[in-house]
């Protein structure tokens, strides 16, 4: 497994974030952490990286504890955040120059910067990027060490619907060719299309999992966005 978690738990002060969450993610499979605003799926990713204190059974990421072995697991993991702390100051081709230089081994840059759609914009200051080319700068840095898993929170948030279509063709050609995937999103679409695994959080406790079709079936709805709805008390 390149991911083993079990019985995860997260809590700030008397707040529980993440209860006992528990699952897998084997090479080349794509899990789904799904879940209403505050559900506690960027405090189970930040648990997993050890940015976040938690408490569970087992941690591990490629057979080592992200925890301990720190070093070694982030050679081989990609992160992007929610909120990317870039510094504005840097243009795009020194936030990458900078980036690469954390690793030991990267992907090329430049083959990078053109399926991202960013090769006119290397010369350009982050902080002159739009929403979305600073979105999608942020996924190509999370796979510029190219890792053997990946975490995506919020994916695609603020991409126009040709980015979003890209960026998907792009992650499933790079999970044929062995990357796992953890992602979170609150769009159903690209859920379908691109998660194996899905975990619908609810208040920090994992109120349905399975494949698309599994969560379908199991809620006793049409689609998957009725199902996620039933499962994440987001119904009206
Ligand atoms: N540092 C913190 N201190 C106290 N409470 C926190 C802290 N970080 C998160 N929380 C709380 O923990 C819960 C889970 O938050 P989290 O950010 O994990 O949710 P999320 O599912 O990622 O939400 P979103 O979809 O809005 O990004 C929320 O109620 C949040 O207010």
């Amino acid at each position: 497994m390149v991911l083993t978690v079990k019985n995860l738990c997260v809590q700030y002060g008397d707040k529980v974030a993440v209860q006992n969450l528990s699952f897998s993610v084997g090479k080349g499979e794509v899990l789904g952490l799904l879940g209403a605003n505050g559900a506690g799926k960027s405090s189970a990713i930040a648990a997993i990286l050890g940015i976040e204190k938690s408490d569970f059974e087992e941690l591990t990421v490629l057979g080592k504890s992200p925890l301990t072995e720190r070093k070694e697991v982030f050679e081989e993991v990609g992160v992007q955040f929610q909120e990317t702390n870039f510094q504005d100051r840097l243009t795009v081709e020194e936030a990458c120059m900078q980036w690469r230089a954390l690793y030991k081994e990267t992907q090329p840059v430049d083959a990078l910067l053109s399926t991202f759609g960013l090769s006119d914009k290397r010369k350009q200051l982050i902080k002159s990027l739009s929403g979305g080319e600073k979105q999608r700068l942020a996924v190509m840095l999370a796979l510029l060490p190219n890792p053997q898993i990946v975490f995506l929170d919020e994916l695609t948030t603020g991409l126009d619907t040709k980015a979003r279509r890209r960026l998907w063709k792009q992650l499933s050609l790079m999970k044929e060719n062995g990357l796992s995937i953890v992602l979170t999103s609150h769009y159903m679409d690209e859920v379908e299309v691109l998660c194996d695994h899905l975990f619908i959080l609810r208040e920090g406790i994992t109120v349905a999992s399975g494949s698309v079709q599994d969560i379908i079936r199991l809620s006793g709805q049409e689609t998957l966005e009725n199902a996620y709805l039933h499962f994440a008390g987001e119904e009206e």
